[in-house]
């Protein structure tokens, strides 16, 4: 990466307008800049303008801008400006240079996309905002606070209909950055260490590692004077994947041995102590270590030490499981060795996730048990099948999603088949998927003008991963008994930062259903629903707040409208939460339980 990118200025910058693009956009326009003879420069200019011209976008006469210095790309360095420099840098803004929203203009813009200027409320934000073009809007972006536009937006212009009963819209803003706070401000609380080894543990078990306890076969030989071929280095990804999973099948391993240990030291202290009546509690634990030391080769102080350590694994296995100490990351030693945080609830944090944990480790990694063969303490999985058939609870075993419905006594019990992709209702759409845009290519991304792809070689458009960050996979959340009226809820396993997705709303898509909560998609003159009655995936279980920590928001994707849920800043351990709407609540005859201040909707229905 060019050094101009580390240099001070530019770190300020990106501070503070808290966007770390900032280093990432200049970096790329940098690489993407022909050799060239003469020094090159970063003038960093400011416009002072009204906040009406911000908001609109649109530069007027009076703008003014000023330069207040610039950077030596070349050699790195602060250049002042002389006051003549100055005199010729001020200048109204023309419009044609004036950056567009979301970008700090230049070459890294792909492609000026034309701003709806008869929309205040797109409202120019962070860099990772896209510009709503004026016909094929890349997100949607309609004011949540204006319930009345949002909903005529969504309908025939020619046709007044009330609204189907508990429709839910995409109808809120991209989540914008949030300005960082100033240096006089409140610190803000940094996790403790309880709280990283538990974040540790909940990003292993959602991610691909594969546990075994199997050895790979013998390694491919390659040779890289013949040149790396795709297939070539996608047999290096594979060997490097194998060998991580191996590393971390044997880190697991060791670890559970070493907790083991710890109990059976203990157990042959009480056996020495029935064999020799006479020794006192130490002369037996010296016994026991002075056997260990004589088959592990180690003097006693090394053993001693290596023991505290192994203690610490033993007390995470008590607490959590083993599930908790095979998928506790590398930090678990360090955590151990220093016996961070023991002491401050550490054992009823574990206490609380350990089912949790067991749900997330049997459905996602059904053959992690295998390690626990070593020790002959492996046994069947306790839950099986998605990992989302199941509904944890802090205070004990996890619920089978079908009976945490059994109060609703339907004829035919709760059936919910999940699913990863949408499924279009045949007998209302035939083979055409409505959310497809009429005229709009769709090999073509909207925003940049890449092509589009599934494929993730032909794929040239980052627009998405930009935006939204990318899709975890497998998403880290579950379903939980919220012990309250609202039943089951989403509850994020880790942080989802401001701005990112975390999945998107998959169901039926269908049209004409009434009377049931549906997602409203497409446009007045091609609407369809997204009906979560039978099937879908976790979305359709995230309950509503009047501060929700989430929000619906549209995104085209290969020529095709998809509605994704997008947090406004989800901490681990939170439950996921969006707004349902006011229109969504008027024909809802309950009591909203969010527990906000702010509530909305705390007193609809008067108490009998
Ligand atoms: C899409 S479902 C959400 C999942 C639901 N909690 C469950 O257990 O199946 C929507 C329903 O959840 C309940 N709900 C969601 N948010 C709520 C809230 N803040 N207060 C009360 N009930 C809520 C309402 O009954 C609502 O109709």
């Amino acid at each position: 990466m060019h050094p101009i990118v580390h240099h001070p200025v530019v770190k300020r910058l990106s501070e503070l307008f808290d966007d770390t693009d900032v280093t990432t956009r200049l970096a790329s326009t940098l690489t993407s800049l022909s050799p060239h003879s003469e020094e090159l420069c970063l003038r960093i200019d400011a416009v002072i303008c009204t906040s009406d011209s911000i908001r609109s976008n649109v530069s007027t006469a009076n703008d003014k801008s000023l330069s207040l210095g610039w950077l030596s790309v070349d050699n790195n360095r602060a250049l002042t400006i002389t006051p003549k420099q100055v005199a010729s840098l001020e200048s109204p803004v023309p419009s044609s240079c004036n950056p567009q929203p979301g970008h700090a203009g230049g070459p890294e813009t792909p492609q000026s996309i034309p701003v709806d200027k008869s929309s205040p409320r797109h409202k120019a934000v962070g860099g990772l905002r896209p510009k709503k073009p004026s016909i094929s809007a890349v997100t949607e972006d309609i004011d949540s606070d204006n319930d009345a536009d949002a909903e005529s937006c969504l309908r025939p212009a020619n046709v007044r209909i009330e609204p189907s009963i508990r429709q839910l819209q995409s109808d809120t803003r991209f989540p914008q950055r949030k300005r960082r706070a100033n240096d006089s401000a409140t610190p803000t609380l940094q996790p403790s260490s309880i709280d990283k080894l538990i974040s540790g543990i909940w990003r292993q078990v959602h991610s691909p590692v594969t546990l075994s306890v199997t050895f790979p076969d013998r390694s491919p030989e390659f040779s890289l004077r013949t040149g790396v071929s795709q297939e070539v280095f996608r047999a290096i990804n594979g060997l490097c994947k194998k060998y991580y999973d191996q590393n971390r099948s044997s880190r697991a391993l060791e670890m559970v041995v070493q907790a083991y240990w710890v109990e059976c030291y203990e157990a042959r202290i009480a056996s020495i102590r029935l064999e020799h009546p006479s020794f006192t509690n130490a002369e037996a634990r010296m016994t026991a270590l002075k056997e260990a030391c004589s088959t592990l080769g180690w003097q006693e102080k090394e053993l001693r030490n290596r023991m505290a350590i192994w203690r610490g694994y033993k007390e995470i296995k008590d607490s959590g499981g083993w599930a908790s100490l095979i998928f506790a990351g590398t930090g678990v030693y360090r955590f151990c060795k220093y016996r961070i945080g023991f002491d401050n609830g550490l054992t009823t944090r574990l206490r609380s996730i350990a089912s949790s944990l067991e749900v997330a480790a049997d459905t996602l990694h059904p053959g992690w048990r295998d390690i626990l063969r070593v020790v002959s303490q492996s046994g069947p999985c306790r839950y099986s099948g998605h990992p989302h058939e199941w509904v944890t609870v802090d205070t004990g075993p996890a619920w089978p999603l079908s009976t945490t419905y059994a109060h609703l006594l339907l004829p035919d019990g709760f059936n919910y088949r999940f699913m990863d992709d949408c499924v279009i209702d045949q007998n209302v759409f035939g083979t055409t998927d409505p959310r497809r845009i009429p005229g709009v290519d769709p090999e073509v991304c909207q925003i940049c003008k890449e092509k589009q792809s599934d494929d993730v070689i032909s794929n040239h458009c980052t627009c998405f991963l930009v935006l939204f960050g990318g899709i975890r996979y497998p998403p880290p959340i579950q379903l939980y008994s919220t012990g309250s009226g609202k039943n089951n809820g989403v509850i994020a396993r880790c942080e989802f930062e401001r701005g990112t997705a975390i999945a998107e709303f998959v169901g039926l898509i269908t049209n004409g259903i009434d009377g049931l909560d549906v997602m409203m998609g497409g446009t007045p003159e091609r609407p369809y629903q997204i009906f979560q009655g039978h099937t879908g995936n976790f979305t359709r279980f995230i309950n509503h707040s009047c501060q929700p920590n989430s929000q619906f928001q549209k995104f085209y994707w290969c020529g095709v409208e998809r509605i994704l849920v997008v947090s406004r800043g989800v901490p681990a351990g939170s439950e996921i939460t969006v707004d349902y709407s006011d229109s969504y609540w008027k024909k809802l005859k309950k009591n909203c339980l969010c527990g906000e201040p702010s509530c909305r909707f705390t007193r609809q229905v008067e108490p009998s």
